[in-house]
């Protein structure tokens, strides 16, 4: 099964070619999320976020996402309690969306697809002293996962909207300041999954924590027409390439518990 094998299928999606080799493959992600068998877990903290929106750097297209980078040489931008031990900092956050609204998340519930996903990424910073490091470590990552919904324009995202066509083509990149992005978690951040994974895009490594928020937030259809006019292709190629289904499919749960932080 795909819980034991060293190889994956090289995932459909086109920027994988060939067999994937994955550490182990025991707890990859994303997951679809059945709330049936989730275990509540009484023990579960409410999450604290600390973000301070001047630690917020640039904003750039790296060919699979966009990325709104975040200074990480201290600890300014915290994230702890929730399911967590340590201190979490963050270093950025991303999204994934399908070329339409009927699909794009890349974690599901119940099977249930939403048309993007945020993922707020930070890393242990009272165990190791880089992100690098932190990376290849069990511990060493959590990230929030925040499902998008098409309804009512999102005030606070529309900043963050103004900035994507001067970052259309990969490896572009342009200075991004004072955002704070817990204007883009939902009001109740008290009810969560907590699963172990990995990483959802190359090096795959299964070093993270995931948060999913049990609600979502809205994000208006011109709002989201934005992110797919962004693309995978950098300036120079011949053949431009919309920045679509950027998302990896659910893999097996092997065994594994989803904890959730309400009954
Ligand atoms: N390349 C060898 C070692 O690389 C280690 C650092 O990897 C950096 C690039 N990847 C990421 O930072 C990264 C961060 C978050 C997510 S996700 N979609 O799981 O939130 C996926 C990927
Ligand atoms: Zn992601």
């Amino acid at each position: 099964t795909a819980c034991s094998s060293k190889y994956v299928l090289s995932q459909m999606h086109p920027m994988w070619q060939g067999p994937l080799t994955i550490p182990g493959g025991e707890r990859q992600s994303p997951i679809d999320i059945v709330v049936r068998k989730s275990i509540f877990d009484s023990e579960l903290k409410p999450l604290v976020t600390d973000y301070d929106p001047h630690t917020c750097q640039q904003i750039w297209n790296n060919g699979y996402s966009f990325l709104v980078e975040y200074d990480d040489t201290t600890d300014k931008s915290t994230l702890k309690g929730g399911p967590l031990q340590d201190k979490f900092r963050l270093c950025q956050f991303h999204f994934h969306w399908g070329e339409s609204n009927a699909w794009g998340s890349e974690h599901t519930v119940d099977r249930r697809l939403f048309p993007a996903e945020l993922h707020l990424v930070h890393w242990n910073s009272d165990k190791y002293s880089l992100f690098e490091e932190a990376v290849m470590e069990d511990n060493g990552l959590a990230v929030i996962g925040v499902f998008l919904k098409v309804g009512k324009r999102h005030e606070g995202l529309q900043k963050l909207v103004d900035a994507l066509p001067a970052i259309r083509h990969k490896d572009s990149i342009v200075e991004f300041t004072r955002f704070d992005p817990v204007c883009l978690l939902p009001s109740n951040t008290d009810d969560y999954w907590t699963y172990h994974g990995s990483l959802t895009t190359p090096p795959l490594t299964e070093s993270v924590t995931w948060i999913i928020m049990k609600q979502h937030v809205e994000v208006s259809h011109d709002q989201l027409a934005v992110f797919r006019s962004l693309l995978f292709t950098s300036a120079e190629e011949d053949v431009q390439k919309s920045m679509v289904n950027n998302f990896r499919v659910q893999q097996s749960l092997c065994g594994r518990t989803v904890r959730s932080s309400f009954t």
